[in-house]
């Protein structure tokens, strides 16, 4: 290294000294009202503290030292966390014109993009223009149905695979049914079988994103004014990444969007949210918006129903008790000579509660994603400050055994009116799907899917002996989940076997048509 280059170096240091003990000092003072919190180091504040993986338990372990609401702060950036249904609603639903930002992401929002993609989209009238282009056709139960066909076609072809391969990886069959339920369902493009470019696409960009989104990975998002060192300077490794993340988030939207735009050319396009979008003629900033709605839907969509419909798998290889009850009430039903639809789900109260449990049990979101407060604000005494963060711990609120009676075993009855008046627990949709103006827009669609698989599934498959990657035998007590924000199964296989000849017979039909 060259004596100037060191100089800089020292230079960038000292500002980063400088920047940090200039805004812990600030937050020193105004801290004093903040919620209560554990005492962080000088200048780290609580980074040190925050496990990296299943951060969600030891906020709920704090929380019961410090209260639902309380504060931590991760290099000068305060950090709200909420571990109670009520503040969350105070907070979140009642003041949500204030609560509904996200927080200001340099790495991953600016350099590389996702700010443009709903998720991480700053509130205003961009975000809300995206969120009423979303509503028009994932809005209701009502305009979901309208892709039932897909859903039970793309969940039949899931049957066929299963049934040919038991010892499959259920992650990627899982995958790959979601991958084109979306897909299909954005652009009217129906992936290939095998290493679909656009799946694989997608993959990488969202792989990406998940890197350079994580708390403090790099330290642009700590010294904003980082942004600006060029990315031939030496040591700028992190924003030659950045941009070439950039190119590939570009391509996720960009290429198949081209694609529905060719397909309308030549008459071909299949229905479907953008090729509705794009027939009322849009202007370009209007069409540019339809680009990157349809990518949200997709990088929302796709992960999240791969975890619960993982975690429904599961749970029926745990409890099978419940499954047994779920395929009388399918039989009762359906009866045994076709598969079930999503239409007939209406009339089955008890798969209806098995799917709340699913959500319930474990969390594919479990801390949310984080809001960000536009203003000051100043709740039950306490100053929250304008840009904190604010978390819903969700884990802890669907654990709650105020709420929830016996909250960590696997109950669907739970959700069900009984005897003596007893009333259903609260419906834990009110938390799964986050809060205010933010809360998922894909909540119908997370449903109908979840339900058609849950479905479709049972009628025809015994679910069983559930183990981990080790071939040990899994059982309540050990099931075990990945730490990331979004949450998944640890990596498991069980048995999955037709139930009869005739259940065999009726996914080949299936396959057939
Ligand atoms: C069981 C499945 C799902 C769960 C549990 C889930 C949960 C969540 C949660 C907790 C949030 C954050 C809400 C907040 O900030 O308060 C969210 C946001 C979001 N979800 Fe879902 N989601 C699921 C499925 C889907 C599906 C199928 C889509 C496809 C459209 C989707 C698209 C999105 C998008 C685009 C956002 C960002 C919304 C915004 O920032 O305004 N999600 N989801």
């Amino acid at each position: 290294m060259g004596s100037s280059t060191l100089l800089t170096a020292w230079h960038v240091a000292a500002a980063v000294l400088f920047v940090l003990i200039v805004r812990t000092a600030i937050l020193r003072k105004r801290r004093g009202p903040m919620p209560p919190g554990p005492s962080g180091w000088p200048i780290i504040g609580n980074a040190l503290d925050v496990p990296t993986a299943h951060s969600w338990k030891a906020f709920a372990k704090w929380g019961e030292q410090w209260g639902d609401l309380m504060s931590i702060v991760l290099l000068g950036q305060p950090m709200v966390i909420i571990n109670s249904y009520k503040h969350a609603y105070e907070l979140l639903e009642k003041r949500s014109a204030l609560y509904s930002d996200r927080p200001h992401m340099i790495m991953a929002g600016e350099i590389v993009g996702w700010d443009q993609i709903l998720v991480l989209q700053r509130y205003g009238s961009q975000f809300r223009e995206y969120r009423r282009l979303m509503a028009r056709v994932l809005g209701s139960r009502k305009s979901v149905e309208a892709f039932t066909p897909v859903i039970e076609e793309q969940t039949s072809q899931l049957l066929v695979r299963l049934l040919r391969e038991p010892k499959s990886d259920l992650p990627s069959q899982i995958r790959k049914m979601t991958g084109a339920i979306v897909l299909m369902i954005s652009y009217g493009y129906q992936p290939q079988e095998e290493d679909d470019p656009l799946i694989k696409m997608a993959e990488e960009a969202t792989e990406q994103a998940a890197e350079v989104a994580q708390p403090g990975a790099f330290l642009v998002d700590v010294f904003p004014f980082l942004r600006y060192v060029p990315s031939w300077f030496p040591g700028a490794g992190w924003k030659r990444k950045g941009e070439a993340y950039r190119e590939n988030m570009n391509q996720m939207s960009a290429v198949p969007h081209q694609f529905v735009k060719n397909q309308m050319a030549a008459g071909t396009a299949i229905p479907s949210f953008t090729s509705a979008m794009l027939a009322d003629n849009p202007s370009p900033e209007e069409e540019y918006r339809i680009q990157m709605s349809a990518a949200s839907i997709y990088s929302g969509g796709a992960d999240t129903t791969v975890s619960a419909e993982l975690t429904f798998i599961l749970a029926m290889g745990l409890w099978p008790a419940v499954q047994r009850k779920a395929q009388a009430e399918l039989d009762d039903v359906v009866g045994h000579d076709r598969l079930p639809t999503y239409a007939d789900v209406a009339q089955m109260p008890y798969l209806n509660a098995v799917y709340l449990e699913i959500l319930r049990w474990n969390q594919v979101v479990p801390l949310g994603v984080p809001h960000a407060i536009l203003d000051d604000d100043v709740y039950e005494g306490y100053l929250i400050p304008k840009g904190s963060i604010v978390c819903v711990n969700q884990w802890k609120i669907l654990h709650d055994p105020e709420i929830y009676n016996d909250p960590f075993t696997f109950n669907p009855e739970r959700f069900l009116p009984g005897p003596n008046g007893k009333q259903p627990e609260m419906d834990p949709r009110k938390i799964a799907f986050g809060f205010g103006r933010r809360i998922c827009p894909g909540v119908h669609l997370a449903e109908v899917s979840v339900l058609t698989v849950a479905a479709m599934m049972l009628s025809v498959f015994n679910i069983s002996n559930p183990q981990n990657k080790d071939g040990i035998p899994l059982h309540p007590g050990n099931a075990e989940y990945t730490g990331g924000t979004i949450s998944h199964p640890s990596p498991f296989t069980c048995d999955i076997a037709p139930r009869s000849a005739k259940a065999k017979a009726l996914i080949l039909a299936a396959a057939r048509a």
